[in-house]
């Protein structure tokens, strides 16, 4: 296989903005610090720029401008250098507040950001649509994005792509929304999307996903389309797995003298000792015949599986996925070994 070299893309900055309480701390406290969505109806206004970085298959720095900066505040930042160097910007809107402000604000935004970095990735939120109905909220995403294409158009920019999202941190929206950004600065996701393909395919998944263990986001899938159930279900799994076996101080505080490996069958855990060596696995059959299949991965990743195996045929089903997927780990070893930085 032919490894891509990758441009200095181990690394990638996502600016996060938006007006006062929109919600850009709480997006980041819920996604990245796994803080229960209640515990942020009391955070502080944020009053500075914050970064804050990341270990993922790329290192992420997150940088939350304030909403109640003067946009181009000289004396604290410089948002020049800030946004030549940012690979997406993530806009939040409250969408349960009056937000024609906001639009305008985000259309003076999109006119500096292009102007000064015209390959940025710009990525709409449109947050906290728990508050609003299914229909509403169709329709507000359908104002914002009429309203902001015409904003758009008076600034002659009618070639910029924008994408947006319907987002709350209530449920599994803002992650779904946070993987599909994030995978917008994985430079070898085509590679990554092909290799889960053929994973796919020798090894009878329905679908499979590779997870950043801590975020719950999702930085490559395969090409099959993306059933938000399936990927609560996996995203579950994970849950599932580190209060099985401690697989969560392991991988993240990287005291790695022992791994745990669990295999769950029905309603019977089997718990195994391994060696430091040994990644971490997890396979849980449910009542319904679907199989669940976490490997632990290279930096903080975890490919968790789908799949239905026939009856009586899980044992060499299992070591053919355990072959397949150890080989897949391989590959992605020596991808990032290719693409690290010098
Ligand atoms: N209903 C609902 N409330 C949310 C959601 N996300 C954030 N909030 C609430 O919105 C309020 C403001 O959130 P913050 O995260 O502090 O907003 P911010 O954009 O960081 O605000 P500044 O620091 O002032 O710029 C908090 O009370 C959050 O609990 C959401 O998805 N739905």
């Amino acid at each position: 296989m032919d490894y891509i070299d990758s441009p200095a893309q181990s690394r990638a900055t996502i600016l996060l903005m938006g007006l006062r309480r929109s919600g850009k701390s709480s997006i980041c406290k819920v996604v990245f610090h796994n803080v229960r969505p209640l515990d942020t109806l009391y955070l502080e206004s944020t009053t500075k720029p914050t970064t804050e970085s990341f270990k993922s298959l790329i290192d992420l720095a997150v940088v939350e401008l304030p909403g109640q900066l003067n946009l181009f505040e000289p004396s604290l930042y410089d948002s020049e250098k800030l946004f030549s160097s940012i690979g997406a910007l993530v806009y939040v809107i409250d969408s349960q507040d009056e937000y024609l402000s906001a639009l305008q604000n985000l259309a003076v935004i999109i006119k500096y950001a292009v102007s000064i970095n015209p390959r940025i990735h710009i990525e709409v939120l449109i947050h906290k649509i728990d508050g609003l109905s299914e229909d509403f909220r169709l329709d507000t995403q359908r104002d914002i994005m009429q309203r902001v294409g015409d904003d758009l158009l008076d600034y002659g920019l009618e070639g910029v792509q924008i994408s947006f999202y319907l987002t709350s941190i209530f449920d599994h929206s803002i992650y779904e929304a946070f993987s599909r950004i994030v995978q917008k600065l994985i430079y070898e996701l085509p590679a990554l999307e092909n290799m889960l393909d053929l994973l796919m395919q020798y090894s009878n998944f329905d679908k499979v996903f590779l997870f950043d263990i801590n975020s719950k986001i999702y930085v490559a899938t395969d090409s099959s389309p993306v059933d938000i159930q399936t990927y609560e279900v996996c995203a579950e799994f994970i849950d599932v797995t580190i209060d099985l076996d401690g697989l969560y101080q392991i991988s993240h505080k990287q005291k790695s003298n022992q791994i745990m490996a669990s295999e769950t069958s029905g309603s019977n855990t089997n718990m195994d000792l391994f060696s430091a060596t040994e990644p971490t696995k997890c396979i849980s059959k449910l009542q319904n015949g679907v199989t669940l299949y976490l490997h632990q991965m290279i930096r903080g990743l975890a490919l968790v599986g789908v799949n239905r195996l026939e009856d009586g045929d899980d044992a060499t089903s299992i070591s053919v996925i355990d072959h397949n997927v150890a080989i897949f780990k391989k590959s992605l070893e020596k991808m990032w070994e290719r693409s690290k930085l010098s």
